[in-house]
């Protein structure tokens, strides 16, 4: 691994010695939302539900492979979480990158944020039920998290033998953007930190709610301004990470993000745009 360096910072009050402890590590790390989903698709709130890609969301998955390959991006780990959309997507990712290679990690605590009794609802059907406003509360309030499922409910993951090794306290019958901003930074904490700081390129294929949680932690976004933060689909998302796992501001990043998203930046801002009217 050959670290870059964002120079020397060498001051000419700067002894050659305290000159070198001025260097400072650059990590880069690149984050992918999954592509779109069929339930994004029919518009349903997915959360844990383990729907596939549909059409466009492989060519989504594709074309965000070509963008990383075009700007010359390599990785050594995948981390992504235990749902179909995100690993196909990064294995889609992976094959056209010709590093299928690499180890992957899969783990639940990268799953989407859990929609709890929303969960197969369509959205703008909910809105017409419940209002836009309530609904908004629901799908970005950061701390409010929707209804529960029932005990009973096939979507509460305890009824799922995907998630029979995972303790039961863990498993949620709903989530807040706050809670799942938690459990993904349990993971972040004792994994992820160490081995981007080992000097491993890493690539993160996960959810609009979890890659949330992660830029909200890394951009240091307050809980309001979150609430108007949508992600796109398929689109790679590129962080410059100091030895601190502070973010380095991108140039062409689209604020309050400081890392940049790959592609045509007007198509990106359009996609932000479609996911927020996912509601109107
Ligand atoms: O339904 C979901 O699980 C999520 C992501 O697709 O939707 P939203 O953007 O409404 O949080």
């Amino acid at each position: 691994f050959a670290p870059s360096f964002l120079g020397t910072k060498l001051s000419s009050g700067l002894s050659q010695s305290a000159s070198t402890t001025c260097l400072e590590m650059k990590y880069t790390l690149v984050l992918v939302r999954h592509g779109e989903s069929t339930w994004n698709d029919e518009n349903r709130f997915t959360g844990w539900y383990d729907c596939p890609l549909s059409e466009k969301g492989l060519k989504e998955a594709n074309d965000g492979a070509n963008l990383l390959k075009e700007a010359g991006y390599t990785f050594d780990v995948a981390y992504t979480s235990t749902l179909q959309r995100a690993i196909k997507t990064l294995w889609i990712i992976l094959e056209e990158m010709h590093l299928m290679y690499i180890p992957i990690v899969n783990t639940w605590r990268l799953n989407e944020r859990h929609y709890g009794g929303l969960t197969g609802l369509n959205k703008q059907e909910t809105v017409d039920k419940h209002g836009k406003d309530q609904v908004l509360v629901w799908r970005r309030s950061y701390d409010i998290p929707p209804p529960d499922c029932d005990d009973s409910s096939e979507y509460y993951p305890a009824n799922d033998p995907m998630y029979a090794n995972v303790s039961k306290e863990d498993l949620p019958k709903s989530e807040s953007l706050k809670l799942t901003e938690e459990r993904f930074m349990v993971e972040w904490d004792a994994n992820l930190v160490p081995l981007i700081k080992s000097g491993k390129k890493v690539i993160i294929a996960a959810h609009g709610n979890t890659l949330r949680a992660l830029v909200k932690h890394l951009d240091g976004i307050s809980k309001d301004d979150i609430t108007g933060l949508n992600i796109p689909t398929g689109v790679p998302l590129v962080y410059e990470l100091d030895d601190d796992m502070n973010p380095i501001a991108q140039e062409g990043a689209i604020a309050p993000l400081t890392g940049k998203y790959l592609g045509d930046l007007d198509k990106v801002r359009e996609r932000i745009g479609a996911v927020a009217a996912q509601t109107k």
